[in-house]
């Protein structure tokens, strides 16, 4: 690459909602993963990678903010060892639940595979964005999410290529988000009991799941993981006690502080309303779609 001019690429990948998962530890980080379900969102991370003149050294911004990044940054160092400056843009609020560091790796490694010329595959670039969210315990299972679209069912684990998914027809149906604060996957998923809490919750999920995979029995099998898992604080179990009294589903997104419950056109403006008692509502739809260079 000419050095007196920079080049830049921009890449747009989903956001994600884990309802509910179940932890499979592997020595291989393209095996280790997560097996559950959860529903992509319209909404995401915008990433744009830059190199060449000015770039010096390897900086990730977030939101216009330097920030450490460290998923990002590994997938910068996994595919070059020049610097690149790699700046997200969110959609949708960071450490909450949604994904946003799988997507900001997604949209890295797509950004960068173009800057570089590096002609690697889908399934290759999504592995290297599962494997930095592996190495740095930011997430398991929404690479493999993020890179299909939908409502999508994890039945084995790992990269997308070498876990497997399912889908569950579902539509583009309204997703409503009330976020309460902020929670690290990190620390979470560095938590013995609560990793085996998890497990147990998340196993008997997804066999209730398979029993019939709709999005009905997806929020309810979401809801009562909340619960079973020890992961729904009391303020979280109020308000899917007030959604489901007015006859709606609704559960908290894997791993956040943030509840999340999915309306349709009849009973989207009653849902609106009654979240909207507990703080700000976030609407996106579910998305069909994926990872878009843009
Ligand atoms: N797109 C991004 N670019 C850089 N850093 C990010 C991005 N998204 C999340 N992070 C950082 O990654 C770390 C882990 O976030 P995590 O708890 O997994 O959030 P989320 O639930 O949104 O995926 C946090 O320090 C966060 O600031
Ligand atoms: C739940 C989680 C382990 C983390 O999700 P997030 O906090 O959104 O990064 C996810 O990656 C999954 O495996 O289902």
């Amino acid at each position: 690459m000419n050095s007196h001019y920079a080049l830049s690429a921009r890449a747009f990948a989903p956001a994600h909602i884990t309802g509910f998962f179940e932890v499979h530890d592997h020595a291989d980080p393209m095996k280790k993963g997560s097996t559950g379900c959860g529903i992509v969102l319209s909404a995401g991370i915008e990433t744009t990678v830059t190199m060449g003149e000015g770039i010096e050294e390897t900086v990730i911004l977030l939101n216009g903010k330097e920030v450490e990044g460290i998923t990002s940054r590994t997938v910068v160092e996994m595919l070059t060892d020049r610097p690149v400056r790699v700046e997200s843009t969110t959609q949708v609020p960071v450490e909450c639940g949604l994904g946003a560091s799988g997507a900001g790796s997604l949209g890295t490694a797509y950004a960068l595979n173009r800057v570089l010329s590096l002609n690697l595959t889908t399934n290759k670039l999504n592995g290297i964005a599962h494997v930095a969210e592996v190495r740095n315990s930011s997430g398991l299972g929404d690479v493999a999410a993020q890179s299909l679209g939908g409502a999508v069912i994890r039945t084995s684990p790992g990269a997308p290529g070498v876990g497997s998914c399912d889908r569950i027809p579902s539509g583009e149906s309204d997703v409503y988000c009330v976020v309460l604060g902020k929670l690290s996957t990190g620390m979470v998923l560095g938590s013995r009991e609560a990793v085996r809490n998890i497990n147990d919750a998340g196993k008997e999920a997804m066999k209730r799941l398979m029993v019939r995979p709709c999005m009905e029995n997806f929020m309810r099998c979401a809801r009562d993981f909340s619960i079973g898992a020890n992961l729904a604080t009391d303020e979280i179990t109020d308000i899917i006690e007030a959604v489901e009294a007015i006859g709606g589903m609704a559960s908290q997104a894997m791993l956040g502080n943030t509840v999340f419950a999915v309306g349709t056109e009849s009973t989207g403006a009653e849902l609106k309303e009654v979240l909207s008692g507990f703080g700000q509502v976030l609407h996106y739809r579910i998305n069909p779609g994926s990872i878009r260079m843009i």
